[in-house]
């Protein structure tokens, strides 16, 4: 087992560890931390929360390290009046760095793609977002901006973006997701759609969204969108399916990891893109606290996680399976012995789906167990925690039967907490060698510690996570 060593923090922390020290057996640190559980106690309202956060946050806005930090303010973006008045509706007081570096770029003339990375929770969507609405002509009933996610929960999202920050605008919405529109609607003729590829695909072709007037096209979640081994033919075939104007269509990819498989396709998908990118070691923020617990087997996986229900619902937390089955099983099971969990994955059908993660955003759910359908983008302040159950693994079709880790999936999974500053956790289950090389795999990919704690000592273990989310 890897040796532990003391942070700055006082948490104690394994040392760099070599395949030959990996766990046999798998009780042997004693971390000692003390701390005061401070509950997140967040609105649950992804738009009304936001004050809070420019509230207790100014301090790190003000930090030229920190992602959040900006030197302009927004009026200096550019940005229509009506436009800025939605933000401000929203409680943003000043950009993050993000919005600061991308928004003059995205909004000069003639309009420049753009290839733009930047940490979980630290603000992209304004920055697509404010783009669209900036480039549309409100008088003009025409379909001006398509923006595709990777799934209908962050579709819906983007879409409440779209609709607080163009609140004091004309702006005309329309979703591009299954079940949303009847399958007899021959028209659609709102400034922005936004959706996802498949559902987009089908009301391109049957040219029920009229592509002429396209002038912006956002793909959030990019890497996801335009991986081969993802939704990257469909995605292409939307963009196929845009016009060949004069000036072309501003394609605008944004995501927080850009892993260089995929790297070379967003250069050919948007050329000659600005481009604003991060180094490995930077993909994820320190405000998030990663952990990790050794478990016996499977079972004993099944047990941890029942008694950290307490810690899971000071605030809310995000319990990620590898596999539909998977988060059924165990939330059949937590359900049967009492304890409150939602399960949502790509099985159920659409009206459930959003129902489960409305009723989750609405705080009514406080733990949501779940696979790697909503590890991307979605927001909701009140995750202070979140629990890699399985560890993400490269799909069949790459993983070439060594069962790799799947790095960008981790970083997106972990960054459901933390959102723009706050404070967060993950813990990962390893529950024998190889699952806990996997996860040295990720510490190194991404050079950040992820700190052992004990899992038959309920007590040390809850002090230890409330004085991360200290
Ligand atoms: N300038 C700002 N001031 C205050 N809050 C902001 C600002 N910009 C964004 N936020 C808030 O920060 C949170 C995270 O923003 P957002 O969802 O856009 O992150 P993201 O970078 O797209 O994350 P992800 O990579 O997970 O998709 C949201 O709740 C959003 O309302």
């Amino acid at each position: 087992m890897a040796t532990l060593e003391k942070d700055a923090d006082g948490f104690y922390t394994p040392a760099p560890a070599t395949a030959a020290s990996a766990p046999e057996s798998k009780e042997d640190s004693k971390p000692k931390d003390e701390g005061v559980p401070p509950a997140d106690a967040a609105s649950t309202d992804l738009i009304d929360s936001t004050f809070e956060v420019n509230v207790t946050l100014a301090d790190q806005q003000l930090d030229p390290n920190s992602p959040l930090y900006s030197a302009k303010s927004f009026e200096e973006l550019g940005l229509h009046a009506d436009l800025l008045k939605g933000i401000y509706d929203m409680g943003f007081s000043k950009p993050s760095k993000i919005q600061e570096r991308a928004l003059p770029l995205l909004l000069s003339n003639p309009p420049t793609n753009m290839i733009g990375q930047s940490q979980s929770g630290t603000g992209k969507t304004a920055a697509f977002v404010l783009t669209m609405l900036s480039r549309v002509d409100f008088s003009v009933n025409k379909t001006q901006a398509l923006c595709l996610a990777p799934s209908r929960e962050l579709a819906r999202q983007i879409m409440s973006v779209v609709v607080a920050m163009g609140k004091f605008t004309a702006v005309q919405t329309e979703y591009a997701i299954k079940d949303n529109l009847p399958r007899n609607a021959t028209k659609v003729t709102a400034h922005i759609v936004v959706g996802t590829p498949g559902t987009m695909t089908d009301l391109l072709r049957r040219k029920v969204i009229d592509s002429s007037g396209i002038k912006v096209f956002v793909l959030d979640e990019a890497d996801n969108m335009l991986d081969q081994d993802g939704l990257g033919d469909q995605t292409l075939r939307v963009k196929n399916l845009l016009p060949r104007s004069t000036p072309p269509v501003q394609i605008i990819l944004f995501s927080a990891t850009f892993p260089d498989h995929v790297r070379s396709f967003a250069n050919k998908f948007a050329p000659n893109a600005n481009k604003i990118e991060l180094q490995r070691n930077e993909l994820s923020v320190d405000s998030i606290r990663q952990f990790y617990m050794d478990c016996r087997n499977e079972e004993h996986k099944y047990d941890i996680l029942v008694s950290l229900y307490g810690l899971l619902t000071i605030g809310q937390s995000i319990i990620f399976c590898q596999h539909r089955h998977t988060a059924d099983r165990i939330s059949q099971r937590m359900t049967a012995e009492g304890h409150k969990v939602a399960s949502l994955h790509g099985a159920k059908d659409a009206a459930e789906r959003d129902s489960i993660i409305d009723s989750f955003r609405e705080g009514r759910e406080k733990v949501l167990i779940t696979t790697n359908v909503i590890a991307r983008g979605i927001d909701i302040l009140q995750v202070n925690m979140v629990v890699n159950y399985d560890l993400p693994l490269m799909n069949e079709r790459e993983k070439g039967g060594d069962e790799r880790p799947d790095i960008e999936t981790y970083v997106h999974r972990i960054g459901r907490t933390g959102r723009f500053g706050r404070k967060g956790i993950s813990i990962n289950f390893v529950h024998d060698r190889k699952t806990w090389l996997q996860m040295e795999q990720i510490e190194k990919a991404l050079g950040k510690k992820i700190i052992r704690i004990e899992t038959n000592n309920i007590d040390e273990m809850e002090e230890k996570m409330k004085k991360a989310l200290k």
